[in-house]
């Protein structure tokens, strides 16, 4: 078995002409959380959707668990166990927290349309939604529409639909991106929480939220690899330090 969940070689993508992202060369290795940070612009939402295969690279090629993904579609990658969060625009804002949970969980095993199927038989699946909200410090929300929970709250229900797909390697695009203060270290503490077991793959802009969690932290800047290191090793690295000051102006 591979030391390394996800890995990217050589991976390119051109908009006419334009390299969003240049030969990026990316190994995240099993169980740790690994960062992808860099200036607006840099290219790591380029990055992230062609991990999860949203886009299709102009070269390289995506390897989870050492297995070849180049070639295959989101839906087909998520089966085999590497999932992006879920945005908040994709939870069901007027479903409740146990629904939007439960369709989940029936994507996973291919019974998301059947609506028709009876109460008895859903009864599993509500077991197992209940058991994520209660590992998302969603106990007692199950039947609070989605749309009523705080900011912080809809990013917990995000994740434990994340969750509900068993993921080995999980994205997370800008988990923290416009929260409150007092959301920040929740959400952090949850993702350290869900990590057991599990590879994280984050994108995030809150370098203090960086720097708690993850070990690994690749640098992204016009498109390439610029560094990539432990968060002491980037945060004093005068090429990074100029990259993010450059993107303060861009
Ligand atoms: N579909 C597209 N067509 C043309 N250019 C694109 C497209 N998607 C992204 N780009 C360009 O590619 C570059 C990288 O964009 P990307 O969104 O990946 O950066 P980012 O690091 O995620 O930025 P941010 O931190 O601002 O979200 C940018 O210059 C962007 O304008």
């Amino acid at each position: 078995m591979s030391d390394y969940a996800l890995e990217a070689r050589g991976l390119t993508k051109t908009f006419g002409g334009f390299h969003a992202v240049k030969d990026v060369n990316l190994k995240v290795r099993r169980g740790s959380i690994h960062a992808l940070i860099g200036p607006n612009g840099a290219g790591k939402t380029t990055c992230f959707n062609l991990l999860t295969k949203t886009l299709t690279p102009t070269a390289g090629q995506v390897l989870l668990d050492g297995q070849d993904i180049t070639k295959l579609r989101s839906a087909q990658v998520a089966k085999l166990g590497l999932v992006r969060s879920f945005q908040i625009s994709a939870t069901f804002p007027h479903l409740t927290c146990l629904e939007n949970v439960r369709v989940a969980l029936q994507s996973n095993n291919g019974t998301a349309f059947q609506f028709w199927r009876s109460l008895k038989a859903v009864e599993p699946l509500n077991q197992r939604a209940r058991e994520l909200l209660a590992q998302v410090g969603l106990a007692g929300r199950e039947e609070t529409p989605a749309t009523e929970l705080s900011y912080g709250k809809k990013r917990a229900l995000e994740i434990a639909t994340t969750l509900a797909l068993d993921p080995k390697v999980m994205l997370l695009d800008e988990p923290t991106a416009g929260m409150g203060h007092e959301d920040v270290e929740p959400i952090t503490d949850l993702i350290r929480k869900v990590s057991a077991g599990r590879t994280i793959l984050i994108v995030e802009h809150n370098l203090s939220v960086v720097s708690s969690l993850c070990e690994r932290i690749t640098v992204l800047q016009h498109g390439e690899v610029l560094t990539e290191g432990t968060y002491a090793e980037v945060s004093t690295d005068p090429e990074v330090i100029t990259a993010y000051m450059g993107g303060v102006d861009d």
